[in-house]
């Protein structure tokens, strides 16, 4: 199995103090930091753009994982790569051409995920399967911290990584949305490696023991 990783989201972070917050969690053991760039069209909020990825690059050392909530991604791409995106991941459900968008991602240096919305057929993402690097499957409707998790998605994540181990067997499948300590074990146990969580670390009882106990539990159970 790929290695098992909590991916702080800073959607739920003090964007004042957005720097130290990483590095905290940087200290505790943290090598990906999650960033959710939100269009106010394909989801109904708006946050943060390529300027921001560009200043966690300089504020850190994780690894850059930006999950494109927008319309048309394939837009964006390149200002985003050259912000300091690491890992790109749109959604199947805003790009007519998936697989073009999840090449272009690729052809300009980054690493490319596909993600899938509660309400989107897993068979949408069979197609480019043997060509991510990522698949995300989101356990909350998309837009927003801090929601519950949709029970319905561990046996989406179940067969998916059927999938995986099938035609790409190093591709991340990650989950986002309603991650903490009550839900980490069913979706690890389900087969899920990269772990999103945002209000579970951000939150006032400390980044740094919220990812260590967050890590403690998701490891305890492979
Ligand atoms: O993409 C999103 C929300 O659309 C996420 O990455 C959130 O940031 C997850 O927040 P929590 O559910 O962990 O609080
Ligand atoms: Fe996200």
């Amino acid at each position: 199995m790929t290695k098992l990783q909590i991916a702080p989201s800073i959607l739920s972070a003090d964007f004042s103090r957005l720097g130290q917050d990483l590095q905290e969690a940087e200290a505790a053991g943290a090598s990906w930091v999650h960033i959710d760039v939100m269009d106010g069209q394909f989801v109904p909020n708006i946050t943060i753009g390529p300027l921001i990825v560009e200043a966690v690059k300089r504020s850190c050392n994780l690894y850059r994982d930006v999950h494109l909530m927008i319309d048309r991604p394939e837009r964006y791409i390149q200002d985003f790569v050259q912000a300091g995106a690491q890992n790109i991941t749109v959604h199947a459900e805003a790009t007519v051409h998936l697989h073009r968008t999840v090449h272009l991602i690729k052809e300009l240096g980054a690493q490319a995920g596909v993600a899938l919305n509660p309400g989107t057929s897993l068979e949408m993402i069979r197609p480019v399967l043997p060509d991510l690097d990522l698949a995300l499957i989101m356990t909350v409707n998309p837009g927003f911290g801090g929601q519950k998790f949709i029970p319905a998605s561990l046996e989406r994540i179940r067969i998916l990584r059927g999938w995986l181990d099938e035609v790409n067997p190093e591709c991340h499948l990650e989950v986002d949305g309603g991650v903490n300590l009550q839900t980490v074990e069913s979706v690890v146990r389900s087969g899920a490696n990269i772990l999103v969580a945002g209000s579970a670390v951000f939150n006032p009882s400390g980044i740094g023991r919220n990812f260590k106990a967050l890590t403690e539990a998701a490891c305890a159970c492979v």
